[in-house]
């Protein structure tokens, strides 16, 4: 099969103070996510001009992308469209119609499985393509890579970075937390649930071992919602008390369920864990994402081209290479279903 394009699919983040509240109106709705809850993210966001840098990491990233395919002789262009914000996904789909695209490959810019982090995405390019009508490009979304050799080194040599100058320093891997519904209803039905949080320990557990840590922990962070729904715990802050009543010095957090220094690290992780920490009088430093790494575009064209030749999955773990879906249609009928949404009042 031959494609014309590739799409790289984000979350998207406001540019501006006067994006901030309809950037987390598009998030949340019909999310049950409380308003105290929305105004508080919002005023992160204001702390750093209403500015998420995730937009300008994703262009950065995409240039780096469409140079190694370049290098590569794959001269495909690549599209940005975002779920929550501008570029929109479905005004990005319109574009690639008007320009003749046919047949596209996806990037969603998420490493793993689970309803907020691959199956939302499937939703996305359904209702881009919705959107758009007939002629709509068929849109293929590429695997997730959580065990992609390229993604667990480039982790694995921040980790070994950030322990440089802090001497027998705590490893704390964090992840975006999700409800505890939403993990279990994760993978394909029949095989127990839980994908996410099993891919995030095992992205853990390799990072740690390509870097030689032998001992840390797996922790979650960025929880809203209710706070009598129950979400992935515990979180990153608290740990970090936990760990120093135990007479823990110094932690080393690394945000393995990311791919870039957006928002949720350089708030939840640089700002607030950091100043927990420092509160405690304990070292702190925060690993580098992958996002700017140049074994990042590697990753994405490796995909690409293992796909587009059938090439095996150069993967580090047991789990099927999942996510890889046509046009939105989800990897199964029940496969990551959302969490059932709490009664707003
Ligand atoms: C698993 C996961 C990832 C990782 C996978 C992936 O990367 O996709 C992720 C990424 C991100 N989440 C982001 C931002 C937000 N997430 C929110 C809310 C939520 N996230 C959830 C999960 C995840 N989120 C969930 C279950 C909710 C509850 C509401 C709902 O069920 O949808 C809210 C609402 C306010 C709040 O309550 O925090 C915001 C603003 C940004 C952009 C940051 C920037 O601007 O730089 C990014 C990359
Ligand atoms: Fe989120």
């Amino acid at each position: 099969m031959s494609y014309d394009a590739v799409l790289w699919l984000s979350f998207g983040g406001p540019e501006g103070p006067d994006d901030v509240m309809p950037f987390l109106e598009n998030v949340t709705r019909g999310r049950g996510v409380p308003r105290e809850r929305l105004e508080e993210v919002a005023q992160h966001y204001q702390h750093f001009g209403g500015v998420s840098p995730i937009n300008e990491l994703n262009r950065t990233a995409i240039a780096a992308v469409e140079e190694e395919l370049r290098a590569q002789g794959l001269g495909l262009p690549v599209y940005f469209g975002n779920r929550n914000w501008e570029p929109m996904v479905e005004q990005t789909v319109a574009a690639m119609k008007a320009d003749g695209v046919r047949r596209a490959l996806v990037f969603p810019t998420s490493a793993y499985g689970g309803y907020s982090a691959c199956r939302q995405y499937d939703e996305d390019i359904d209702r881009a393509r919705a959107a758009v009508g007939d002629g709509a490009p068929e849109l293929v979304k590429l695997r997730q890579f959580f065990d992609h050799p390229l993604f667990v080194g480039a982790f694995a040599d921040g980790l070994r970075a950030a322990h440089e100058g802090l001497d027998g320093a705590r490893t704390v891997f964090c992840a975006h937390s999700v409800p505890v519904s939403a993990d279990r209803a994760a993978g394909p039905p029949g095989e127990g649930g839980f994908r996410y949080s099993h891919q995030i320990a095992e992205a853990a557990r390799l990072v740690a071992a390509e870097a030689g840590v032998g001992t840390y922990d797996v922790v979650w962070q960025s929880r809203s919602g209710p706070p009598q729904v129950p979400w992935l715990e515990p979180d990153i802050v608290d740990h970090i008390d936990a760990i120093h009543a135990e007479g823990t010095r110094s932690v080393v957090v690394c945000p393995v369920g990311f791919v870039s220094d957006h928002l949720e690290v350089i708030w939840d992780l640089d700002n607030e864990a950091a100043e927990r920490a420092a509160e405690l009088g304990m070292g702190f430093a925060r690993v580098a994402t992958p996002g700017a790494d140049p074994r990042f575009a590697e990753l994405v064209v490796e995909l690409v081209r293992e796909h587009v030749s059938g090439a095996p999955a150069r993967k580090l773990s047991e789990f099927p290479a999942a996510g890889c879906t046509v046009n939105g249609a989800p990897c199964a009928t029940a496969c990551c279903e959302p969490a059932k949404r709490p009664a707003t009042r």
